[in-house]
């Protein structure tokens, strides 16, 4: 891969560019695997960063992804809009539309897309709207716009990403639990690894998952919820061990609905950047049989982002 850049923009200080150089994973993904959490940035000389951002990160473009995806084993993308680009989906677009039919999208709307735009979405590999509840990257959305957004969206046959923190799940079940469509959460919904696993907070998530059978869990971003360790880095293959428990619950118990990504290239990480190699082979840690490995790569991202070939 070609080193990271910065264009035009100066990044937050202190931002951990992406790895460079990953190493191969030991772990052979199966035929078909999709990374379903991913993103680009920019790069911000033709894709500039939203003037409401809360962060300005290394460029990391759509020839740096696809790329990765080819080095890791990847067969396919689900690119997810990021804050820093705002409601700006051009970069998504432009990277969709590249991939040749190998990615698809996840998008930020606001409540005056017209119908048109959203056509224009769709047709470029857009399936989902993501609407983010995490206090440090977006200021407040009325409920009712996002609502309002979840019902347009509903007739296109899209779903809705949700990303918020453990914390926040008793004040946000009611919205959560009122949307029409399939309903995908980020990173588990940012359990802290530090509680016990059948303590109250993860059983909630638990709840919310088992009641609720259009809830889809994203069991990614070890990286990011690890408090012990270790990184995934000089060639550690049994990384952030604290957080395979977690994982690796919500995979047994909800098999048909959990989805994997690397979240390359990894925004707003403060302790270090990890090796994209060596995460991939943390996902036999939480998927330990063949079946589930191809439920979680494979047959569940595409039901939900290609489900005319699935
Ligand atoms: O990349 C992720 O999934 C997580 C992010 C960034 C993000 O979600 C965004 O900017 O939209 C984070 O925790 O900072």
């Amino acid at each position: 891969m070609s080193k990271p850049t910065t264009g035009p923009f100066t990044k937050t200080a202190g931002w951990l560019d992406w790895y460079d150089g990953p190493s191969q994973p030991q772990f052979r993904l199966p035929s078909g695997s999709v990374d379903a959490h991913c993103h680009v940035f920019g790069p911000g000389d033709e894709f500039p960063y939203a003037p409401e951002r809360k962060y300005t990160p290394c460029d990391a473009s759509k020839a740096q992804l696809f790329a990765l995806r080819d080095h890791l084993g990847f067969a396919r993308n689900v690119i997810v809009q990021a804050t820093c680009h705002g409601a700006d989906n051009r970069a998504l677009v432009d990277a969709l539309q590249a991939a040749g039919g190998k990615a698809r999208g996840v998008a930020t709307v606001r409540r005056d897309v017209s119908d048109a735009e959203l056509e224009r979405l769709h047709a470029a590999g857009v399936r989902g709207v993501r609407f983010n509840f995490v206090k440090r990257l977006v200021d407040f959305t009325p409920r009712d716009e996002l609502m309002d957004i979840a019902g347009r969206i509903a007739k296109l046959g899209w779903h809705v990403v949700i990303y918020f923190e453990a914390v926040d799940l008793p004040e946000l079940w009611d919205f959560f639990t009122r949307l029409p469509t399939t309903v995908v959460v980020d990173h588990m919904g940012r359990p802290d690894v530090t509680k016990s696993v059948d303590g109250p907070e993860f059983e909630l998530f638990i709840k919310f998952m088992r009641e609720h059978a259009n809830v889809w869990s994203k069991v990614s971003c070890p990286e990011r919820l690890s408090v012990s360790g270790p990184p995934a880095l000089n060639g550690e293959r049994a990384a952030y061990r604290d957080v395979v428990p977690f994982a690796r619950r919500i995979v047994q118990s909800f098999p048909d609905r959990v989805l994997w990504g690397t979240d390359w290239p990894h925004p707003n990480l403060k302790q270090h950047m990890p090796d994209d190699g060596l995460l991939v082979d943390f996902i036999p840690h939480i998927a330990p049989t063949a079946d589930l490995q191809r439920q979680l790569l494979v047959d569940n991202p595409m039901r939900l982002y290609w489900p005319e070939e699935a």
